[in-house]
């Protein structure tokens, strides 16, 4: 017993130090060495990140440069940092990009998110026909406008609620964390589907239990299961990025999440199928000439057919001439909703953070307001105002360059390339620092300071990456925006928000996106 003992301890042994001596060789015989943390064997520099990649990684960025290699486990993953070293990487026309594509984990890669939708798809050529028949119905002048109209009904309902609130306990706190995240929630799930999602109603029944808002009961039963298998996936996002397909597959508490953020997905998407059914069946049931709402499964169904909505200009590519599938609008529709909710709504929060924190911004803003929106508050705010508010942008701008929603992106090469003057093998994983970016010294002086100013003049060319950059940029990106600047507006024309606690802290917590945990404030009407 004592020699198989014996035995099975050198063979272990064996084995642990062949594989010390493999991850050293690999890692001392790499090609185009950079600086950076001293790898450990298994978990590379992973004990060193205490939770926050992006913070671990701007501590680093002080010691070792805007190019340096951090290992995760086995893998080295090289962080640009500068707009410089990631000149290549931004280079917008997909024909002369060499990095088209996401580094997803083998989870994804198992779970078929490289092949699906776009986010995570890494199949160029479906990627590219989801891509384009998003950009096509995202910039449809019909949806737009709607839209527009869409967010101020929505911001008016949820107005109406603080309204409520404050008639029953004047100077009551609201935490826009909360309130926030509902309003984008209702607003992705009104122009996706044009199904109500009464998130903010069933928050507010939640808030004032003693006057409840008529909502229908299975609405408000689906929509806070909606709402909340919707922040199951974003979290369920970590697990599956940062754990082996070995841990979720096998060890026990690890795979119970894995099968329990699996069958989150199902529902999500059992849910969206019934959508695209049910709305199937509608459009065959309306007459031809009678529009159809240009909500966005409306234009994924239509688009390509005979009842294309309005065919958008320059768009001859032939691959994208054929209609969506069934499974194709699924996953689109669970794309455009999982990533344009968080992130739009933890955009609101910081800039109004930053706004209370800044009192002197906050007035720019109000006179900006009060001279392009004029005194009569009842005005809707019209698409063609948004481009007038220029300190209003300016301030969003630089509340993302202090807390970029996405803070970083992984990317990866497809072929062989020289990159900050090294050489990369193809397939090489590029961690791009927005905040890095963002908060480079040689772009950005007095980088601390909160300057919205900074915006008003010509920027660096890539030194400002909210959205990203190259082919893989946020399609969303203009209408995240538009979001953002209508509800502020809509806000901060007739009310003064400042911070419950003036020395509250941003509350920022980097999950997969940077969410603000909590933003307690005081809304009262503005004296004007
Ligand atoms: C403030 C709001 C938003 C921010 C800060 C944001 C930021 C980003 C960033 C940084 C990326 C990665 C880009 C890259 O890899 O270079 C991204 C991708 C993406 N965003 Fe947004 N986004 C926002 C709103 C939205 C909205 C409203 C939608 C949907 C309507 C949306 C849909 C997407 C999609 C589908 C992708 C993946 C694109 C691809 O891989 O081809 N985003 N976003």
């Amino acid at each position: 017993m004592n020699a198989i003992i014996t035995d099975v301890a050198y063979l272990l042994t064996a084995c642990a130090v062949t594989y010390v001596a493999h991850y050293y060789y690999k890692y001392f015989t790499r090609e185009s060495p950079l600086p950076g943390p001293f790898p450990l064997p298994l978990i590379g520099s992973l004990h060193k990140i205490h939770g926050n990649i992006d913070k671990y990684c701007t501590s680093c960025q002080k010691k070792y440069g805007d190019m340096f290699e951090l290992w995760i486990c086995s893998q080295r993953l090289i962080f640009l940092g500068n707009a410089e070293v990631n000149e290549k990487l931004f280079v917008g026309s997909l024909s002369k990009s060499n990095f088209t594509k996401r580094s997803v984990s083998e989870n994804f890669e198992a779970l078929g998110f490289s092949r699906i939708g776009l986010v995570f798809n890494n199949d160029s050529s479906s990627w590219n026909y989801n891509r384009k028949l998003i950009e096509q119905a995202l910039m449809k002048p019909s949806f737009l406008r709607n839209l527009m109209d869409d967010i101020q009904c929505i911001y008016e309902e949820m107005e109406g609620y603080w309204k409520i609130i404050e008639s029953k306990e004047p100077g009551a706190v609201h935490d826009m964390a909360d309130w926030c995240i509902r309003f984008t929630t209702d607003i992705t799930f009104y122009m996706s589907t044009s199904k109500h999602a009464y998130c903010m109603a069933s928050y507010f029944n939640k808030v004032v239990p003693d006057h409840k808002i008529n909502v229908p009961g299975d609405a408000v039963n689906e929509s806070e299961e909606f709402a909340s298998r919707t922040q199951t996936y974003i979290d369920s996002l970590n697990f599956w990025y940062f754990w082996s397909p070995f841990t979720v597959n096998y060890i026990p508490g690890f795979s119970y999440m894995h099968k329990k953020y699996k069958d989150n997905i199902k529902w999500l998407y059992d849910r969206i199928y019934k959508l695209i059914y049910a709305r199937r069946a509608e459009i065959k049931k309306i007459s031809e000439d009678v529009p159809l709402r240009p909500d966005i499964l409306t234009l994924f169904i239509t688009a390509n057919t005979e009842r294309e909505l309005e065919k958008v200009k320059g768009v001859t590519n032939r691959e994208t001439l054929r209609p969506m599938t069934d499974d194709e609008i699924c996953y689109n529709i669970f794309d455009i909703t999982e990533a344009g909710i968080d992130t739009a709504a933890n955009a609101m929060c910081f800039t109004i953070y930053f706004l209370s924190k800044y009192p002197e911004h906050k007035q720019k803003v109000h006179e900006e307001l009060d001279s392009v929106l004029g005194p009569n508050h009842d005005r809707r705010i019209a698409y063609e105002d948004l481009d007038k508010l220029q300190y209003l942008e300016a301030v969003i701008k630089e509340s993302l360059r202090h807390i970029p929603i996405i803070p970083f992106a992984f990317k990866i090469s497809d072929k062989d390339d020289f990159i900050g003057g090294k050489f990369f093998r193809g397939g090489q994983v590029f961690f791009v620092s927005f905040s890095g970016i963002h908060n480079n010294k040689k772009d950005w002086p007095d980088t601390e300071k909160f300057d919205p100013t900074r915006f008003l003049n010509p920027i660096g060319k890539n030194t400002f990456l909210p959205f990203g950059g190259g082919p893989r940029i946020c399609p969303g990106r203009h209408i995240g925006m538009m979001e953002i600047k209508t509800f502020l507006a809509s806000v901060y024309r007739k009310f003064d928000v400042n911070l419950a606690d003036p020395n509250a802290p941003a509350n920022e917590e980097l999950g997969f996106v940077n969410h603000c945990k909590k933003c307690e404030v005081r809304i009262t009407p503005r004296n004007c």
